[in-house]
């Protein structure tokens, strides 16, 4: 069996309840096969960086999985169409987004792949919550480089649903 490999996916939504959507999404990725959630992050409020809507609200989990890195995109691709994700146009409002940050330390580049996630080193958004979970994976760098985006926390008070449990090993 493959050893697992401690990844980090960035969720994102600006169309619905956008907080309960997130804990709820964070739900369904503890279910993916042969994977569990580790931790995650707080919530966090953000204006649409690059498009105009609503504002976002953003997270990040750490997931140990034994799924390879193109079958942990086609199954983040398939949470985000349960969640009702649809692409009218590119930046469009979305119910849910699920971007693969980082797969280990492993460098992917395929055309339907691409990891570490290009845009990452760009985004408070994203930067911020990883940070809470992996700082030694965040260069101080990029954290001042991304300083003047607004990134605000969501008070937990505000969400219906608990953080998620820490578990012991890789799903089954
Ligand atoms: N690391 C990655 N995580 C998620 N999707 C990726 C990644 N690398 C490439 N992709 C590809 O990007 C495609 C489009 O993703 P999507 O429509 O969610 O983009 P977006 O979230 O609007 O923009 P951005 O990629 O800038 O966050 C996906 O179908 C997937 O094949
Ligand atoms: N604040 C914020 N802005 C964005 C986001 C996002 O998740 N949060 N996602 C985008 C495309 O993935 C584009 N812009």
């Amino acid at each position: 069996m493959r050893a697992p490999v401690l990844s980090y996916v960035g969720l994102g939504s600006n169309l619905g309840a956008s907080a309960e959507t997130i804990l709820r999404a964070v739900e369904a990725l503890d279910r993916l096969p042969s994977s569990a959630v580790r931790a995650r992050s707080q919530l966090y409020r953000s204006a649409p960086v690059g498009a105009s809507g609503p504002d976002y609200v953003n997270a990040v989990v750490a997931l140990d999985t034994r799924l390879t890195a193109p079958d942990l995109l086609e199954e983040l691709l398939r949470v985000e169409l349960d969640f009702g994700r649809v692409r009218p146009y590119p930046n469009a409002p979305r119910t849910l987004d699920l971007d693969l940050l980082l797969y280990g330390y492993a460098h992917v580049q395929s055309s339907r792949l691409v990891v570490p996630h290009p845009r990452m080193h760009l985004r408070a958004f994203v930067l911020r919550p990883l940070a809470e979970l992996a700082p030694d994976r965040v260069p101080a760098a990029w954290l001042s480089e991304t300083a003047a985006q607004a990134v605000t926390l969501l008070t937990e008070t505000a969400c219906a649903l608990p953080r998620s449990e820490t578990r012991n090993s890789a799903g089954s």
